[in-house]
């Protein structure tokens, strides 16, 4: 079986594009196989986009985690499987479908771009001690669980350690959460770490989570509503933007880059 190994801003995936309808396999499994580091082709997940009907712009694609865990929404995977249906069909715009909701894509020269839904917002749902202070966490849903702490530097967290210890906190099973720590660097102007579940580890950006945090910092006055460039590990930043239309839908957007091609054994 053909794949691409390729990553949106340092988030990385293994994608399969079309795999043959009578292909039954157990992908849940199979990501586990595929995304470990030592024995597989390693990568945060396994990415399964299929076109919904012939010249529909419209694609069906699912998101494992690295643990074979299912993502209801990864930002990162979305921009990679439109960028690689901009390369297979031609589309520059469409739409694609995860867990039951649509997104709109737009790949440009420079940038893909993907619509996320903005949900509900819980100021305050967890706090625990970082550095010798208290800090509290509030919690976002961008088609997926986040929690967001808002802090004066990123870089002297252990975000392994204390992503961990929230992650599975008991005020927020029995789903757990991504967990987000964002600092301002700037007027319009993030840095951000995240440790994903699933991948249960730092991951290099996360397309969600990075619309998770511009949620939370404007909430708590970090920035103005508008567009914010949130800086991540990869050093490739992720830019949130209002939807023109839609209030509680903002685009992320930022580089994709194919990595290599290859045949599965
Ligand atoms: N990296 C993703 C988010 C992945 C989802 C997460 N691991 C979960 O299962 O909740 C992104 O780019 O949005």
């Amino acid at each position: 079986m053909q794949f691409r190994k390729i990553h949106g801003a340092g988030n990385d995936f293994i994608l399969l594009s079309a795999p043959s309808p009578g292909s039954d396999e157990d992908w849940a499994k199979e990501a586990e196989r595929l995304c470990s580091r030592r024995t597989g082709v390693g990568a945060d997940g396994l990415v399964v986009s299929r076109p919904v009907g012939e010249g529909s712009q419209h694609l069906e694609v699912d998101c494992f985690n690295a643990d074979g865990s299912i993502a209801t929404m990864c930002g990162n995977a979305l921009r990679c499987s439109a960028w690689a249906a901009r390369h297979d069909y031609g589309y520059q715009e469409m739409t694609l479908r995860m867990a039951g909701v649509d997104h709109q894509a737009m790949v440009g020269d420079d940038a893909v771009w993907v619509t996320a839904e903005v949900g509900s917002v819980h100021p305050r749902v967890v706090q625990v001690v970082i550095n010798g202070r208290p800090t509290w966490f509030d919690g976002a849903h961008t088609g997926t669980e986040y929690v967001v702490a808002v802090v004066s530097d990123v870089d002297s967290i252990d975000t392994e350690l204390v992503g961990r210890l929230v992650r599975h906190h008991s005020a927020l099973a029995p789903l757990g959460t991504n967990v987000n720590f964002v600092q301002s660097v700037g007027r319009q102007a993030l840095k951000l770490r995240t440790y994903e579940r699933g991948v249960e580890a730092e991951t290099l950006s996360c397309g969600s989570g990075t619309v998770a945090a511009v949620v939370i910092a404007t909430m708590r006055g970090l920035v103005a509503p508008g567009e914010v460039t949130v800086h991540n590990r990869a050093g490739e930043p992720l830019v949130v933007r209002p939807h023109n239309d839609r209030r509680q839908t903002k685009w992320v957007g930022g580089p994709v880059t194919q990595v290599f091609e290859g045949v599965l054994a």
